[in-house]
């Protein structure tokens, strides 16, 4: 009996559960390195976020999730170009805006990266643009070759150089990631610079409704696994979790992307290509959490915030949303569970 109501109580507020994960997460340590790249479209701002999300007090909304987190802030990440990448685009990708400006940066980023996960339990990155989507998760291949990544986006950015229609690169970092598709990319080098490279079936796709005819073309061609907007109106975000963490294998860890425009515009509208009927709020919460809880979240990135867009009011809310769904991962709980190492709870008998 009491076993029983033991059980359905966790399994409807999952406070026991949590706690056992809380304490699975002592010592935690996250570098956090600025990207500001926004040569991977054309809208000037998005360059200006990593810098205004830590005035908006990033550290100590970080903090607040637990107190125990020692995080680190490596500034913001600095690139050159060089010769040989210009020879690149000159003579393979001139139809690609900003090649070289974008293999420079996220060459650095992926040492970058690797630097972090030597000393950090985990790291995040915020951009910028979704460009830097390849370093960020190529570097973190390179220290963990055993890597899900779990891309939560508007759009699939998966196009090729040879299918993109806008020539904008923060449409395609996916393809430069993935086995199958990395061939396209035959004079980027990418052996040399990233040779761990992520299987198709280690990938899943949350919250698409953008998706250009070409790139629906790869996803089902290659059988990559996404849940666009019209499955999470189906069977809710509870379950879409469910089937990610099936498909992905359970010893390995986690990459989460996070473009800001999954979000609903309602919520995030400092975007560059923002999509209605996005995800709520709530529901970008609840994927975080929920990810955050399988304690295999390893890397993160925060990219698209663009403050020079929209209305004063309309980049507020957007930061607010951004930085909502970074405390959700890394440790704020709605539940109110959390360590009370820093609390005096000697206060109720000496009050009562
Ligand atoms: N990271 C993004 N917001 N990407 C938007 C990409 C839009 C479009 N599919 C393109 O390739 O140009
Ligand atoms: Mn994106
Ligand atoms: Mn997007």
């Amino acid at each position: 009996m009491w076993r029983c109501t033991q059980r359905t109580l966790t399994q409807v507020c999952g406070n026991t559960l949590r706690r056992r994960n809380l304490s699975a997460a002592v010592n935690q340590t996250l570098g956090i390195i600025g990207v500001p790249f926004g040569k991977g479209q054309s809208k000037q701002g998005v360059e200006l976020a990593p810098d205004l999300l830590r005035e908006n007090k990033l550290r100590e909304v970080l903090q607040n999730g637990d107190e125990r987190l020692v995080i680190t802030d490596y500034g913001n990440l600095e690139y050159a170009v060089d010769e040989r990448l210009l020879q690149q685009q000159r003579q393979h990708y001139h139809h690609i805006r900003n090649y070289a400006e974008f293999m420079a940066c996220n060459r650095a980023l992926i040492e970058q990266v690797q630097l972090m996960l030597q000393k950090n339990s985990q790291f995040l990155t915020i951009g910028g643009d979704h460009a830097i989507g390849f370093g960020s998760v190529a570097g973190h291949l390179q220290h963990t070759p055993n890597l899900s990544l779990v891309w939560v986006d508007a759009h699939a950015d998966i196009n090729l150089h040879t299918t993109s229609q806008s020539g904008n690169i923060h449409g395609m970092p996916v393809s430069f990631l993935l086995q199958q598709l990395r061939a396209t990319w035959q004079h980027a080098a990418l052996d040399e610079i990233a040779p761990n490279c992520l299987p198709k079936d280690q990938l899943v796709y949350i919250g698409l409704r953008d998706i250009d005819p070409y790139e629906a073309f790869i996803l089902n061609k290659f059988g990559i696994r996404y849940y666009a907007m019209d499955s999470i109106d189906r069977v809710g975000v509870p379950k879409i979790i469910e089937m990610t963490l099936d498909a992905l294998s359970p010893q390995n860890k986690i990459h989460v992307s996070f473009d800001i425009d999954a979000l609903d515009s309602n919520v995030a509208p400092s975007t560059g290509t923002a999509v209605r009927g996005g995800l709520t709020l709530r529901e970008g919460i609840s994927i975080v959490e929920a990810l955050r809880d399988t304690n295999r979240v390893q890397g993160m990135d925060l990219v698209e915030i663009n403050p020079k867009l929209g209305s004063e009011s309309d980049v507020r809310s957007t930061v607010e949303s951004g930085l909502e769904i970074l405390k959700s991962m890394f440790g704020y709980r709605r539940s109110g569970a959390r360590h009370w190492s820093n609390l005096d709870t000697g206060i109720l008998e000496r009050e009562v």
